[in-house]
């Protein structure tokens, strides 16, 4: 029998990403509004000795598996918190693209923050388990937390949102990822070479679209589509010119919107149905523009025990 504990956590797209000036600890203030969507990492915790990690899926080549890896990280953050020693083996079943903008590293951050606390019997309140993702990282809290939420802040400051149904994703998934400081920096270098400047003093502050809030309460796909925004969609295209060619495949065969996904690479479609979604994934996979397209609904929710 094993005695290991099995956490799901979800990816995310973000509907809206305004992106406000640089600010003096280098992070950019935020208006993020985050959709989870469909696609999981599973990260198992078993009780062990040391802390180890193992990983298995696409694209785990590229992820560090020592004591740097986000879900380490995690777990000795934790381990720390209740003055007790990281004893355990955690296994990361990738299946959220790695470095496409999707938050799989936060997934593994949260999934391995829950895992850890129901292993150790730690019971950390809720509260406290998002104050230790906001030390991981800007995604880490709605990774745990799920379902959709605007973000302010560096992204961390959560509020949860209403939603009025189910919204069909097509994604896809390029070849390689990218970095997402080196996608802030070009948003703040094409900020300043437009003769704008890219501080807190330059840029006005990111608010959250008031349509689009109102298109995920009501559930109205046409809606969200005329309102998804990225204003990190210029410098990730920048760096990866190619993805102008995945973002109108996916146009011409039929999705409503297509949009980067947070610091991409990864091309996000939103669909109107699960039919449609079928034929654009095809039609993506055909145009020879992305490695691989996968179908997706939101929201989905967030990190739970399996
Ligand atoms: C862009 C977004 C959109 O949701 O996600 P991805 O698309 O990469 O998944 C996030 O802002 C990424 O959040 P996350 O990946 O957690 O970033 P962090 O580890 O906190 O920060 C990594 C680096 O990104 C930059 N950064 C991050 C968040 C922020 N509000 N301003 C920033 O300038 C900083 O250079 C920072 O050093
Ligand atoms: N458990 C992890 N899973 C994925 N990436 C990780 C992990 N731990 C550290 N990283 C590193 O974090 C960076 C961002 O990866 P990821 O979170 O997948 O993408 P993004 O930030 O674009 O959503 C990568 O450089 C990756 O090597």
């Amino acid at each position: 029998m094993s005695t290991g504990v099995t956490v799901r956590v979800p990816a995310k797209v973000n509907v809206q990403l305004a992106v406000g000036g640089r600010r003096p600890d280098g992070f950019h203030d935020l208006a993020n509004v985050f959709l989870a969507v469909g696609l999981y990492d599973e990260v198992t915790a078993t009780p062990d000795d040391t802390l180890g990690l193992t990983a298995e899926g696409p694209g785990t080549d590229l992820i560090p598996l020592d004591g740097s890896n986000l879900a380490a990280r995690a777990a000795r953050l934790l381990a720390g918190r209740h003055g007790i020693e990281p004893r355990v083996r955690l296994h990361i079943a990738k299946d959220i693209p790695v470095a496409g903008g999707m938050a799989g590293g936060s997934a593994d951050a949260a999934g391995a923050l829950l895992a850890c606390d129901a292993l150790w019997g730690t019971r950390t309140p809720y509260e406290e388990l998002l104050a230790l993702c906001a030390e991981l990282g800007s995604d880490v809290p709605f990774s745990l937390a799920g379902g959709a939420a605007l973000g302010r802040g560096r992204g961390e400051l959560l509020t949860p949102l209403e939603t009025g149904g189910e919204f069909h994703w097509v994604f896809a998934v390029a070849d390689g990822g990218l970095s997402t400081p080196d996608v802030y920096r070009e948003c703040d270098r094409l900020r300043e070479a437009a003769g704008l400047g890219a501080t807190v003093d330059d840029v006005p502050d990111p608010e959250p679209s008031p349509a689009l809030l109102d298109a995920l309460r009501t559930g109205d796909a046409p809606a969200l589509a005329a309102a998804l925004t990225n204003d990190l969609q210029p410098a990730a295209v920048s760096l990866r010119p190619s993805l102008a060619r995945t973002l109108q495949a996916g146009l011409a065969a039929g999705a409503l919107a297509s949009l980067v996904s947070g610091s991409g690479p990864t091309c996000a479609f939103l669909v109107k149905d699960a039919e449609s979604g079928a034929r654009t994934a095809e039609a993506l996979r055909a145009s020879g523009t992305c490695r691989a397209a996968r179908s997706a609904v939101a929201p989905a929710p967030g990190a739970s025990l399996v």
